[in-house]
């Protein structure tokens, strides 16, 4: 094979929270990071998130992944210029990041970009999935290429489409000291796992509901984005027979690779749950309990059980969902991803800049065992300015 050729590139992805967008630099062969770089974050404001909230619900009944009726052409022009003002916010702040010789400064160099875009809906069942960003106009604004729309090829070919984050989490992993089986768990919106043992394909899939669920029930009750510290739930009491109802929907018995939508878990949260006769204590404790039982009945789908996780995401501060990790882990070590150097809440950027520099070389972003495609698969949309 020819040798691989080293890229800055820079991620930027949107999770479902639908909270902002994260951009993140690397420098990069699509096997190896050789740097990391500075870090970004542009949050959506209020009236933007309504918007796109609103697209979340008028993506239901989608059926051509390239429509954009109603609210979605404007939530898809949000979503993309939001991403541009996101890179030149970074580009901007980090004009002077590296020392030339003779004295000056220079930006990172961007040879790429890797745009995941805002996901409005996915149903890999009927291989169908939606990513809104126009990476056209995202590469003609920044004057870079860019890489995007990484879902669709794999779910094409019949994958889940998710999660997309594995191979990067091997790169990753690969430089660690820690044993395996190695666990990496990203808590988003929705739960996402990946477990490295050896030199298996990594093994992958969504795990269950993330902060979903938590911040729904919060914001219906407090009008509050989360709960904050997990300080709600430390305050309540777990439903245990809520816990074990709520982990008897079927998802929980199929083994990996499988995939969520956000919502997945909303009307049965609301019919097992118990959630309208709790206090907003009690909900919260119940629901942040149900997140992570969610994660550890992953375990019994492993040939071997993980010795140690690694927790990123926003589910990682907080305190209460990692007091009941631990116990529902137990006697795995489970540690948040900073413990070991990594930037917890910039993963996933980091990790479509890397699957942005595989896009270009054709390199898989998507295996059998991570996405239940039929072949190693590569995949996303280059276009140039
Ligand atoms: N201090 C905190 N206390 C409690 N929860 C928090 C805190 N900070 C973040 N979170 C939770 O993390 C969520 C955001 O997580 P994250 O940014 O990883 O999601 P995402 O990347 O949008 O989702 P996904 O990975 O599913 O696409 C918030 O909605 C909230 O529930
Ligand atoms: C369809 C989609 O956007 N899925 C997201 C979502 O957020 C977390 C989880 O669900 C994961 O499957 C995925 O994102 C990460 C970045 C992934 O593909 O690895």
């Amino acid at each position: 094979m020819p040798a691989l050729k080293v890229r800055g590139a820079l991620g930027l992805m949107s999770g479902t929270s639908l909270d902002g967008v994260d951009v993140a630099y690397l420098a990069t062969d699509g096997e190896r990071i050789l740097a990391f770089g500075p870090t970004g974050y542009r949050p959506f404001t209020e009236a933007e998130r309504a918007v796109l909230r609103a697209a979340l619900d008028e993506a239901e009944i989608l059926a051509d992944r390239n429509a954009r009726p109603g609210v979605l052409a404007e939530a898809e022009a949000i979503v993309t210029a939001a991403n541009a003002e996101a890179v030149e916010a970074w580009r901007e702040a980090n004009r002077s990041w590296m020392p030339l010789d003779g004295g000056a400064f220079a930006a990172p160099p961007v040879d790429v970009v890797g745009f995941h875009g805002q996901t409005v809906l996915h149903r890999p069942e009927v291989r169908l999935t939606v990513q809104i960003g126009d990476g056209q106009a995202l590469a003609r604004r920044l004057n870079v290429p860019v890489v995007y729309d990484f879902r669709a090829a794999d779910v094409g070919a019949g994958g889940q489409g998710a999660p997309f984050v594995p191979v990067f989490h091997r790169a990753m992993a690969g430089v660690l000291h820690r044993p395996q089986p190695l666990a990496v768990l990203n808590i988003g919106g929705v739960a996402n796992v990946t477990v490295l043992d050896g030199e298996a394909d990594p093994i992958a899939c969504d795990v269950g509901p993330g902060n979903a669920l938590i911040d729904d029930f919060v914001a219906g009750r407090t009008g509050a984005a989360m709960d904050t510290g997990g300080e709600l739930a430390a305050a309540g009491k777990v439903d245990e027979d809520a816990v074990r109802r709520l982990l008897g929907m079927r998802f929980f018995t199929l083994p990996p690779p499988k995939s969520l939508d956000r919502n997945a878990f909303k009307a049965a949260a609301k019919v097992h749950g118990g959630l309208d006769r709790a206090s907003v204590e009690d909900g919260a404790a119940t629901l942040t309990a149900f997140t992570a039982a969610a994660v550890a009945r992953i375990v019994p789908h492993l040939k071997r059980p993980p010795k140690c996780w690694i927790i990123a995401g926003g589910g990682a501060r907080n305190p209460t969902l990692m007091r009941m990790l631990a116990e529902r882990l137990a006697p795995a070590r489970v540690e948040v991803a900073e413990r070991v150097g990594w930037l917890g809440d910039h993963l996933e950027a980091q990790a479509f800049a890397f699957l942005a520099v595989r896009a270009l070389d054709g390199l898989p972003l998507s295996y059998p065992s991570t996405t239940g495609v039929p072949e190693p698969m590569t995949g996303g949309v280059v276009v140039r300015p």
